[in-house]
């Protein structure tokens, strides 16, 4: 059969899933086209709902966000039967996300969970710490920019991130929210919790860091931005998702054996935590597909252990296959892998299990309001309080 397969395209995602595919083409005789995606998530998803909700057959294979199982599950293939014989290598967590009223809309590829990437060199020659809360980490990296623009660095920033108007934006606003006492934006059970000071509170000291610490043209970046800025030299800390760490090692890079990672760093408050969002994607069949027997194979396939092991040692993502933790090619290739365990098994959920059908509005609504505050528009406060509103309004009776 002649199947495709739409993804992503963000660092060497798409290369690596190609390496993959032409294993599984000379072993299956089928052949797999890949539909190639922006890295945007949000742009991934708008265009996957058009498509689905036209019915499109040409498409036999997604690759979904972590946070779509909910939006997406009625136009998907249920998977619990063909997948029962490997379903148990995965974290249960990790299959639980996209289990829908007891169908399994996608199989787990890799899983998600952000680092503070920093400068080891540049870190040791100021004599400096990684920094444990965020209030040290824009100390540190106003200190070692200015010093390091004094030494002729021009153009070096001292923390870049993703502030650009899209989901990955309320990644980084939850951690910044999360890890300062402000909660999940909506509560596990349901309740609006977003409003509150503690929240406010880390959305102005975010705008603080923008064209000081952080470049203006933060405010439109998105992963591969950051990882640009990063990668050539120009950034004493990073926040961004595994996946930048291979590339980052790579031959053609500038911080190659510079940096390592930590976690994120927690607020100010007492009792304050890290907080890391927990993101990842799966592979699902499409409904409309005509090739549905060869697609769950193809999912089989690119998921199983072998394939994860590959994709962990060539493109840093986390595996969700429990054993790979303990893999030693994996741990010596790739050491964030295992050392990323615990940070992701403790990540931050996106609100997207209660709230449901209505999670990409909730979504919007809130990286919109992020965005206005770090951008000088509206006070956090005021921001803060409309956004409780509009959830409010979009929560109805329930969601
Ligand atoms: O880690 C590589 C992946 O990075 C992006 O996905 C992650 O960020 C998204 C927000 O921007 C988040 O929704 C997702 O759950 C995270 O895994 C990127 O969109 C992916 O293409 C990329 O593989």
């Amino acid at each position: 059969a002649n199947l495709s397969i739409v993804s992503g395209d963000t660092g060497n995602g798409l290369a690596v899933l190609r390496e993959k595919l032409d294993i599984y083409e000379k072993s299956s005789g089928n052949k797999v086209t890949i539909v190639p995606m922006p890295s945007s998530t949000s742009d991934q998803f708008g265009q996957y709902k058009l498509w689905l909700a036209a019915g499109n057959s040409d498409i036999d294979v997604y690759q979904t966000d972590v946070i779509w199982a909910p939006q997406l599950a009625d136009q998907l293939v249920d998977l619990t039967e063909a997948t029962k014989d490997v379903i148990g290598q995965h974290f249960p967590s990790i299959v639980e996300s996209q289990t829908v009223n007891g169908k399994l809309v996608a199989m787990p590829l890799f899983t998600d969970a952000p680092a503070l990437y920093y400068r080891k060199d540049l870190l040791d020659k100021y004599g400096k710490s990684v920094p444990k809360t965020w209030a040290e980490l824009a100390t540190t990296a106003k200190e070692i920019q200015d010093k390091e623009r004094e030494a002729g660095s021009k153009d070096i920033w001292g923390f870049v991130w993703q502030g650009n108007a899209y989901e990955g934006l309320t990644c980084n606003a939850l951690e910044w929210v999360k890890s300062n006492g402000g909660g999940q934006i909506v509560e596990a059970d349901g309740t609006i919790s977003i409003n509150n000071p503690k929240a406010a509170e880390a959305l102005e000291a975010v705008k603080g860091w923008v064209n000081t610490i952080s470049p203006p043209g933060v405010l439109a970046y998105q992963e591969e931005e950051s990882r640009g800025v990063w990668q050539t030299g120009n950034a004493v800390f990073m926040r961004n998702w595994p996946y930048a760490y291979s590339l980052g090692n790579g031959a053609d890079s500038a911080v190659k054996g510079k940096f390592d990672v930590a976690p994120l760093p927690a607020g100010s408050a007492e009792g304050a935590t890290s907080a890391a969002t927990l993101g990842g994607w799966n592979l699902a069949v499409s409904k409309y597909s005509k090739n549905q027997k060869e697609a769950i194979d193809l999912v089989k396939f690119l998921t199983s252990k072998e394939m994860q092991k590959k994709q962990a040692i060539e493109a840093s993502n986390l595996p969700t296959i429990i054993d790979l933790y303990d893999d030693a090619d994996i741990a010596k290739a790739v050491p964030i892998i295992p050392r990323w365990k615990e940070v992701f098994l403790n990540a931050v959920p996106r609100p997207s299990a209660p709230t449901k059908v209505k999670y990409n509005e909730v979504s919007s609504n809130f990286w919109t309001a992020v965005h206005n505050t770090i951008s000088g528009n509206g006070s956090a406060a005021d921001n803060l309080e409309l956004l409780e509103a509009q959830l409010t309004k979009l929560k109805g009776a329930n969601w």
